[in-house]
């Protein structure tokens, strides 16, 4: 029997086994230190070295490649920009970023705030960067990858993510890509540069398998807003096969068991 992909838990048909939803995910997936988890902000605890970020290349315009690859919308990075600071301990490399998101506008986010989940949840994925000498590439260190996730939330048109929504129609289909037309930064992404100061930090791991518990998480406070059209775009264009829409690619919440949640 061909070897079962994982899939979203809306994947799952009872029909036949198509594809390992998220209690059936393998690797790491099944212990104790996993992401995403509800970030209860009044149990956070202030850590002074969560000084702001510093970010490099993240103003340089590209015209990235945007790939559907069956779980998400994946924009390849091409290496160029890094961020510093934010009380990380090392220099990390923008590596990809991709989405997570639902049609029911306070459902798709992955982590939650009180509760709170947002319409859409995006993961800027950094790589740790290691010194020439090949023993600092300890692969399986708590912070070898740094991802940047930003809440994204219903509200006013966000002219610089039209770029991105307006070539998902050409990216249908699973395993298909597709370039950018207009060039934009990393930075036009974001909210403003000074909204960044406050975020929340804890170690925890991929939200997709092998779930390696790998990465030190930064969860902005301050959300993204895009408007119904730009955030249903995502919903209505994407695909996971040939005839599920690409929507609620989002895991479970997980237990954040002693793990103490930071804030900065
Ligand atoms: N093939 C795919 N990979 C991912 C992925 C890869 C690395 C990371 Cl770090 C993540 S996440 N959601 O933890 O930020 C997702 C998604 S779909
Ligand atoms: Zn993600």
């Amino acid at each position: 029997r061909a070897e079962s992909h994982w899939c979203y838990q809306n994947q799952v048909k009872p029909s036949n086994c198509t594809c390992l939803g998220p209690d059936l995910w393998g690797d790491s997936c099944q212990m104790d230190h996993q992401s995403p988890i509800n970030i209860a902000t009044a149990k956070t605890e202030v850590d002074l070295n969560l000084r702001p970020f510093s970010f490099s290349g993240y103003d340089k315009k590209q015209k990235w490649t945007v790939q559907n690859n069956g779980h998400t919308v994946m924009v390849l990075l091409g290496d160029e920009a890094t961020i510093a600071e934010g009380g990380l301990a090392a220099r990390y490399r923008a590596k990809q970023l991709h989405l997570h998101w639902s049609e029911v506008l306070d459902w798709g986010s992955e982590h939650s705030l009180d509760g709170d989940r947002f319409a859409m949840e995006m993961h800027i994925v950094h790589e740790k960067e290691t010194g020439t000498s090949r023993n600092a590439k300890a692969q399986d260190s708590k912070d070898e990858i740094a991802v940047l996730a930003f809440m994204v939330e219903a509200g006013a048109r966000n002219e610089n993510f039209q770029p991105l929504v307006d070539v998902l129609s050409n990216i249908s289909r699973p395993n298909t890509n597709t370039t950018m037309r207009n060039s934009i930064s990393l930075l036009e992404l974001l909210p403003k540069q000074e909204k960044l100061r406050r975020y929340f930090r804890y170690l925890g791991s991929l939200t997709t398998p092998g779930c390696d518990e790998t990465v030190v998480w930064t969860v902005f406070q301050e959300p993204i807003q895009l408007d119904k059209d730009q955030i249903l775009a995502f919903s209505n264009n994407l695909y996971y096969d040939d005839n599920q829409k690409m929507t609620d690619n989002i895991r479970p919440l997980q237990p954040r068991g002693q793990r103490v949640v930071y804030r900065s």
